[in-house]
């Protein structure tokens, strides 16, 4: 079935370098689109269920279907699906996304208060905004003595700014906890295959008790330390997610230039937006925030979002049943980039997240929805748009060198490879 190829070969955990490398060059995800098309065709838009050995697996072709099984969460379906446990217990294994009912309700208020999920700006916004200028204006200065700079030189300061987020200035540099995150989300893509890798686990883990046992104020680690109750919270099992989810800001955020730069008159959009905003305060940057999201929606970092079954469901007219513990696959992009249903699916255009537009679709599901959804959404867009606008403000009359190219008259590529993007001046 190609429906899973692309998600599975990029990653369903961690974006892998190589494979997204070469699923640009056969713009992947667009085999799955025109799949979900033709399933949608033959079998309406109802459920489809795949044959596979030992697994029952059913595709969710419908938008409201979709949302549905994720406002139904935990009660009817858990978001700590088979392959999702299998996939991230090497690394997270007290994280919230595969937590058991009970854990989950203790975990989720915890994550939801430190986080401080419904702010749009969160009241250690300030420490955190300075912590990305810091780190951004300085990366501005350095790269324009040169002609160039590409993704990966963004992404090296982009992590310094997150570990001081996250941990607090002690960890700017502390390159190996992340990388050894990074080694140990890999194998979590082929959990299946890979022994655990216990040693790195446990340096892994003693390095985070570390930053614990001296918890710097103004860092998220201080925000979950004052909130966490009860045995089961195991505030630092939350770290983990925390410190690999900014990944995916990261991604959108350089993603979101690579579109600002190609898109003149969103590029001026994003110039007035910031025009005159001291870098150093938070600023709530609506229309950058909602370039970061058109990033999202266009490439989802989460396109596939799995769910269990935990009761028989029933589907249709004809109640046809689907039994419990069968795992239901959510493809966001079948939505977010539904030709049929959008006249702006493969196109470029924040204003759909300003104008209700986005609001009104129930398929559009960058951070999922329903009691699992993100509950750090408000704080990736704020660090996300934060550091775009800093990529605006110096690099702002940039072209984009790397291909593919991006232009307003042509239909975004359904793939897009950001581990090369390039800019020059
Ligand atoms: C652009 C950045 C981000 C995107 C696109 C994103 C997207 C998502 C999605 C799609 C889910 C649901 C996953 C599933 O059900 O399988 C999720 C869950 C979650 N995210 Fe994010 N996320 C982002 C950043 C963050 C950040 C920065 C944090 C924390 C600092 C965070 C914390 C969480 C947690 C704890 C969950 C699990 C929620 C639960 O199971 O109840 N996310 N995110």
């Amino acid at each position: 079935m190609k429906l899973g190829f692309p998600p599975v070969a990029a990653g369903v955990i961690a974006r892998r370098r190589v494979a997204m490398k070469i699923l640009e060059k056969f713009d992947a995800d667009s085999i799955a689109l025109k799949t979900v098309t033709k399933l949608r065709a033959e079998f309406g838009s109802g459920p489809v269920e795949l044959d596979i050995p030992g697994r029952t697996v059913v595709v969710v072709l419908d938008p409201d279907d979709a949302s549905n099984i994720l406002d139904d969460t935990p009660a009817r379906f858990t978001a700590a699906n088979r392959e999702k446990r299998s996939a991230l217990a090497p690394f997270q294994p007290r994280g919230l996304l595969i937590s058991n009912d009970r854990a989950r309700r203790s975990r989720r208020p915890v994550n939801e208060a430190a986080l401080e999920t419904p702010e749009t700006l969160h009241s250690m916004a300030r420490p955190f905004a300075t912590a990305i200028d810091e780190e951004m204006s300085s990366f501005v200065v350095e790269s324009r003595r040169n002609p160039e700079f590409d993704a990966g030189q963004f992404t090296s300061v982009w992590w310094c700014a997150v570990r001081r987020i996250t941990l607090g200035d002690a960890a700017r540099d502390d390159s190996s906890l992340t990388d050894a995150l990074w080694t140990l989300r890999t194998a979590g893509n082929w959990s299946y295959f890979f022994p655990n890798r216990h040693r790195l686990r446990d340096r892994f883990f003693d390095g985070l008790y570390n930053y614990a046992e001296n918890v710097e104020e103004n860092s998220l680690l201080a925000a979950l330390d004052s909130r966490a109750r009860g045995a089961a919270t195991d505030p630092v099992g939350q770290i983990p997610h925390w410190l690999f989810a900014f990944d995916a800001a990261g991604i959108a955020t350089i993603r979101a230039f690579a579109l600002l730069v190609t898109h003149p008159e969103q590029m001026a959009e994003a110039r007035r937006e910031i025009d005159g905003a001291d870098p150093k305060s938070p600023h709530p940057l609506p229309f950058l925030r909602s370039c970061v999201l058109e990033s999202l929606r266009l490439w989802p970092t989460t396109p596939t979002i799995l769910r269990d079954s935990v009761v028989d469901t029933y589907w249709g007219d004809d109640r046809m049943k689907i039994r419990s513990g069968s795992a239901f696959l959510i493809y966001t992009p079948a939505f977010h980039r539904d030709t049929h249903t959008l006249d702006y699916a493969d196109s470029f255009l924040p204003s759909v997240w300003l104008d209700g537009r986005a609001e009104s679709q129930r398929g559009f599901l960058p951070f999922s929805s329903g009691p699992a959804g993100c509950p750090g959404r408000n704080i990736a867009l704020f660090a996300a748009s934060t550091a775009l606008a800093q990529l605006v403000a110096g690099f702002g009359n940039y072209r984009l060198t790397s291909t593919p190219q991006l232009t307003p008259s042509y239909p975004m590529p359904a793939t897009f490879d950001h581990f090369g993007l390039n800019f020059s001046s």
